[in-house]
């Protein structure tokens, strides 16, 4: 497996009488019109896998050779020192890349209040973006960066409605769920892990199972390596508990993960946030260069680029509250603005003016300084808006999108991965590192429990075989079941954690929702069973419940099923419901009810029949799992009676259980835990199927709506 070279050094300095990002606009070729068709730039020489395509498409609508490539073979000699010159990625007929083309897209979202009218996010964005070029999407903030980068992706959440035309090689194609790798602004990681851990989990689920181990943590060492973060290697990434690595490292974290594959098309939200300007420009000429080394197409939406990493850009998409100010070659954008009466002052770095110019949040304050010599930035925003509707620029624009649109080729797949059982076993061992490190998950619980048994043991020590032992064995019973499985909610908010790395990683198809679950059970029964064994056996040996080992071995059996139920039945709540405190709430909630339910505060006959009877006595599992317990306790004891009502009688278990506890006596103790297998069963795969239902139906449903809008 060949892995990528290091990052070359530093580029050379910018030219004291002309700083280097004043060269975007003022290239020789840009200066010229001449653009990447002049000095011998041609596409086929620098790109050989262009040759096909500019065989097939037209002669550039402007005379510069293809629409599309522009950005890249015009790479001025300057940028060309400034971004090392790409290896050269070979397209084919059958694939050519990705040829990413969007039209009149249009974004709104209901308004907040009711009868409100939905609010307009985006209005008609146009672009494109093509293999080997990074497109940056810029703007204020607050102005659709995200809102674009999630509508190309198909990733808009509930509640927003999308129109437009969005294509791939002139097909619509489904891009969420791994066909595209998204890196989103929030960098959700697993908090426990090392960088090496996280990167070489990542590799191990991503990377195909024809490389071997050995291979795929070679390659997930260079990525590290090429992302800057060699020194880093070992740091814990850190969170809701412990500082780990920094917010800038961890952005590089996120990015590795998703270069890892080296996806056909990547989109980058926020790529360089949290990064100084050294890392920003290494990471961002790192991407460009694979970028044009494998082909890949890259949609970024950047904030605030220094001079040198907007050099890298192929591409412009000025973005200025949902309408487009300016698409383009990002080295066009600066006589843009200059022939729209918005020169670039000399030093300033034209992101920073283009920012500057059509940031309108602060035009109140700017008018009424009397400093303020400029036009308000509302004004500019209109000046410019209609400047790009000329044809010299908008038209450009649809006709490379015309030509891109007739590319073709092969359906757009998702890459080969590691196998089912590989990523099982991957996902269990991982998720079984980090219950083992994350101390809220099951630890805390272990010492809270191991508290409670003394407690417990002490207060209800040896309860002996009197008549008065019959009730303080079912209330030992009853607040065993009930405590254990309610404190199920203290690991929560690890468990919401794991939800979103799942969440994050199943959006970006590193596996499925079944290894999830799967391996979801598989970690986690070994924590709930040292969880049910030791303090049970504290509690079961002090309070001194029937004696005997199967009576023990049924009794820790039942402890562990119920945790393992109720954990299932927190991982539904957490898909619904994915805030930690609003889940904590919930949860509790539900499990108060289920627990009124379950025969001990009110005897299942005396239960008022509608609701609370049926269905409510029979859905909850304290009813399964208490009646369990009673039946292991209870039968084949026996106790004296009353003594203050009949004296030298003894009653018996069975009676106990049917005429004082009205116990359902038609099946055996082994059945209560069987219905509690199945119920925790049922749980996971209702999370299964709410998970799938929700990737399913939720776009089906957008475009019943979007087609409602059109
Ligand atoms: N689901 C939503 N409901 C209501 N408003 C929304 C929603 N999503 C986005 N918006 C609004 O749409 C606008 C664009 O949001 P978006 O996150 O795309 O901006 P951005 O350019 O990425 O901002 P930033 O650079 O600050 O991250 C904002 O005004 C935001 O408040």
């Amino acid at each position: 497996m060949a892995v990528s070279s290091p990052l070359p050094r530093w580029a050379p300095t910018p030219s004291p009488s002309r700083p280097l990002w004043r060269w975007g606009g003022g290239t020789p070729d840009a200066q010229t019109g001449s653009g990447g068709g002049s000095a011998g730039w041609s596409l086929g020489r620098i790109f050989p896998w262009a040759s096909a395509w500019q065989r097939r498409a037209p002669a550039g609508v402007d005379g510069r050779g293809p629409a599309g490539f522009d950005g890249v073979e015009a790479a001025p000699s300057t940028r060309a020192a400034v971004a090392p010159a790409p290896a050269r990625w070979a397209g084919t007929d059958e694939d050519p890349g990705v040829f990413l083309t969007w039209e009149d897209v249009c974004v709104t979202v209901a308004g907040g209040t009711y009868g409100a009218q939905p609010v307009s996010i985006l209005s008609g964005i146009t672009g494109h973006a093509g293999p080997g070029e990074v497109l940056a999407i810029m703007g204020p903030s607050g102005c659709g960066k995200t809102t674009l980068l999630d509508t190309l992706a198909g990733r808009l959440g509930p509640g927003i409605t999308e129109t437009g035309s969005i294509l791939i090689n002139g097909r619509r194609e489904k891009l969420a769920f791994g066909t595209s790798a998204y890196v989103t602004q929030d960098n959700v990681l697993m908090s426990t892990m090392s960088v090496r851990e996280a990167i070489y989990y990542s590799a191990q689920l991503q990377l195909p199972g024809s490389m071997s181990a050995e291979e795929k943590r070679a390659h997930a060492d260079a990525v590290i390596r090429e992302m800057g973060l060699g020194d880093a290697m070992d740091t814990r990434i850190g969170g809701r508990m412990t500082k780990g690595i920094s917010g800038g490292q961890r952005k590089r974290v996120t990015i590795c993960v998703e270069m890892l594959t080296r996806p056909r098309l990547l989109f980058l939200d926020e790529p360089t946030s949290g990064l100084d300007s050294a890392a920003s420009y290494h990471v961002m000429s790192h991407i460009a260069r694979v970028a044009a080394r494998e082909g890949m197409t890259v949609v970024a939406a950047v904030h605030q680029p220094c001079g040198d990493v907007f050099d890298l850009f192929h591409r412009l998409c000025l973005l200025a509250y949902g309408r487009t100010v300016f698409f383009g070659p990002a080295s066009d954008a600066t006589q843009f603005f200059t022939e729209s009466g918005f020169p670039c002052p000399h030093l300033r770095n034209p992101s920073d003016h283009f920012l500057r110019t059509i940031n309108k949040d602060f035009d109140e304050e700017i008018v009424e300084s009397s400093k303020a010599r400029r036009k308000p930035a509302a004004e500019a925003i209109e000046i410019l808006t209609d400047a790009y509707q000329s044809p010299a620029y908008s038209e450009k624009t649809m006709d490379r999108i015309a030509e891109m649109k007739g590319i073709g080729g092969a359906p757009f797949r998702k890459r080969e991965q590691a196998s089912f059982s590989t990523k099982l076993f991957v996902l269990t061992r991982r998720s079984f590192v980090n219950m083992h490190r994350d101390i809220g998950y099951y630890w805390m619980r272990l010492g809270v429990y191991l508290g409670i048994g003394i407690c417990l043991g002490t207060i209800f020590y040896q309860v002996g075989h009197s008549y008065s032992s019959i009730q303080s064995r079912c209330e030992v019973i009853m607040y065993t079941t009930a405590l254990i499985t309610f404190m199920a909610i203290g690991g929560f908010p690890s468990f919401v954690e794991d939800v979103k790395v799942f969440r994050r990683e199943r959006l970006s198809g590193h596996y499925g929702v079944a290894e999830f679950v799967i391996s979801n059970t598989l970690s986690a029964t070994p924590y709930l069973a040292v969880i049910a064994v030791i303090p049970g056996a504290m509690l079961y040996y002090l309070t001194g419940l029937m004696k005997g080992p199967d009576r023990f071995a049924y009794f820790v059996i039942n402890l562990c099923m119920c945790t393992l139920l109720v954990e299932s039945m927190m991982m539904i709540i957490a898909v619904i419901v994915p805030d930690f405190l609003m889940g904590i709430i919930v949860g509790a909630g539900v499990q108060g009810v289920m627990m009124l339910n379950g025969g001990f505060f009110r005897l299942p006959n005396e239960l008022p029949k509608p609701v609370w009877k049926y269905p409510c006595y029979y859905i909850s599992f304290h009813k399964y799992a208490v009646q369990g317990f009673y039946k292991n306790e209870f039968i084949g004891q026996t106790f004296p009676s009353d003594q203050l009502v009949e004296k030298n009688v003894t009653i018996s278990g069975l009676w106990v259980l049917q005429e004082k506890l009205q116990v359902e006596m038609g099946y055996s103790k082994w059945v209560n835990i069987a219905i509690l297998c199945g119920m925790m069963v049922v749980y996971r795969v209702l999370f299964f199927a709410i998970v799938k239902i929700a990737e399913e139906v939720r776009p089906k449903l957008r475009g019943m709506r979007c087609k409602l809008c059109k």
